[in-house]
């Protein structure tokens, strides 16, 4: 109950200060204040979440013969890792640190060093509402302190957010020293949409699936498959939608999409739409930079959302993630199809289905393989829902119940009440 006292005052905290929050977290990332403000508020609610839980914490009693019983306790894990990628910075902190907290652990945080900022408020609110000292910390650095934190022996768990290749080294050093391990990695999530949706809500959650945060999502379904039937009508105005997209400062109160993380990761989500179209694909709009009126903003690492069709399932820009604001279409004509192209992918994140046929829906969701899946909605992240990939997009979940049992460990007691009885 002290833990669930802590953890509410600091989500109060956050609530009050969220407005500030979002404004460092705008200058910290580049996305829109208006998204900002957003994951603050996911911020906040996974606090409250994991608050509600820290009191609820309970093992099982186990009846055996003759009286005897056992019992299980939940027992924190020690001190864990947290290493975060730069895309949410202040929300993969919160997802972390809640449950890590709630059961009874501390937490060494290391931010992405692209978006360094936003989680010391963190740390400053966690102090105020009274976690002890050294109980949550936050280290900064790149790729060298986050092999020393893997790599220490004091450390008792990591969990991770980023890249497949960084996914794969952290899991490496983790096995190094027997320590478990969360993975939240890449992904190249399919949504699917059949002829029967309802075309207005298909093409909001198409434009929900693929150009939040500049695109810089790993759960966006970016590989957009829609039946032939409606093709062109959902081209048409996905195109119309896309266009008007209010690109610039992401400080201003109408700006949906602010510039990308970095030059480079800008150069590199160009390079992906040059290659498309050299492998055939039609840019029906942007992919290319986008030039703000503002002078102070000239420089700045925008570019305009891009809709591609002509696409096929081998081209490079269907297969691999380029986490930026490029979505692709593909055709399809039966549902054994589309579950065959839609699961061909190493990475197994999220998955989305639009249709009104409810039986379709879920005997579609069922078949896909992938961690989070959403009928008629994309990219809405309630905390209390387990959050997580299948195939190489990780394993181990974020939010939910479930989270406790990535961040507790499991000790059987068990109870003699009568005489040993021994062989010797
Ligand atoms: N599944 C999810 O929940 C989720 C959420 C957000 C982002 N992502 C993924 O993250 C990627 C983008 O983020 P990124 O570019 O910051 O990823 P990244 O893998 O380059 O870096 C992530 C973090 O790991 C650290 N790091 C890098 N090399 C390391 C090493 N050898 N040892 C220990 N730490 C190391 C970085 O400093 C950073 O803090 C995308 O692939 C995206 O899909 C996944």
């Amino acid at each position: 109950m002290e833990r669930c006292r802590i953890l509410l005052e600091a989500a109060r905290i956050i609530r009050e200060r969220k407005d500030e929050i979002a404004t460092m977290e705008t200058i910290n990332n580049g996305k829109s204040i208006f998204e900002a403000r957003w994951d603050i508020d996911t911020s906040w609610q996974c606090l409250e979440y994991y608050a509600g839980l820290a009191g609820s914490m309970a093992g099982e009693y186990i009846q055996l013969p003759g009286g005897s019983f056992g019992y299980t306790r939940r027992e924190p894990l020690g001190v864990c890792v947290g290493i975060g990628a730069w895309n949410y910075p202040f929300q993969i902190a919160c997802w972390k640190s809640a449950p890590a907290l709630a059961c009874g652990n501390a937490m060494v945080f290391k931010p992405s060093p692209f978006t360094p900022a936003s989680v010391l408020l963190l740390a400053e609110i966690y102090t105020e509402a009274g976690v002890p000292p050294g109980l949550f910390n936050v280290v900064q650095g790149g790729a060298a302190t986050g092999q020393l934190l893997c790599q220490h022996p004091d450390v008792a768990k990591v969990s991770f957010t980023g890249s497949v290749p960084t996914g794969m080294k952290i899991m490496e050093m983790a096995a190094k020293g027997i320590k478990p391990v969360t993975l939240e990695l890449g992904g190249k999530s399919p949504l699917i949409i059949f002829s029967d949706c309802d075309l207005e809500n298909v093409v909001k959650g198409a434009m929900m699936a693929n150009f939040l945060t500049q695109g810089e999502v790993c759960c966006n379904g970016t590989r957009v498959f829609v039946q032939r039937e409606i093709l062109d009508e959902f081209t048409r105005e996905v195109v119309k939608r896309t266009q008007k997209i209010k690109i610039g400062d992401p400080l201003l109160e109408d700006t949906r999409m602010g510039p990308l993380i970095n030059r480079p990761h800008l150069e590199r989500v160009l390079g992906f739409v040059k290659l498309a179209k050299e492998q055939g694909a039609k840019v029906l709009c942007g992919g290319d930079i986008h030039v703000p009126e503002d002078p102070k903003l000239k420089d700045g690492y925008y570019m305009r959302p891009c809709v591609l069709t002509n696409c096929r399932d081998d081209m490079t820009c269907v297969k691999e993630e380029i986490f930026g604001p490029v979505m692709s279409i593909l055709p399809f004509d039966t549902e054994a199809e589309v579950l065959e192209r839609a699961n061909d992918t190493s990475f197994g994140l999220a998955a989305g289905v639009f249709t009104r046929d409810i039986q379709r829906a879920h005997r579609v969701v069922a078949k896909l393989q992938a961690g989070m899946c959403f009928i008629n909605n994309y990219n809405v992240s309630p905390v209390e829902l387990p959050f997580g990939g299948y195939k190489k997009s990780g394993f181990g979940r974020e939010n939910g119940r479930v989270a406790i049992e990535y961040y507790s460990q499991l000790k059987t007691v068990c109870v003699e009440m009568g005489d040993v009885e021994s062989v010797f």
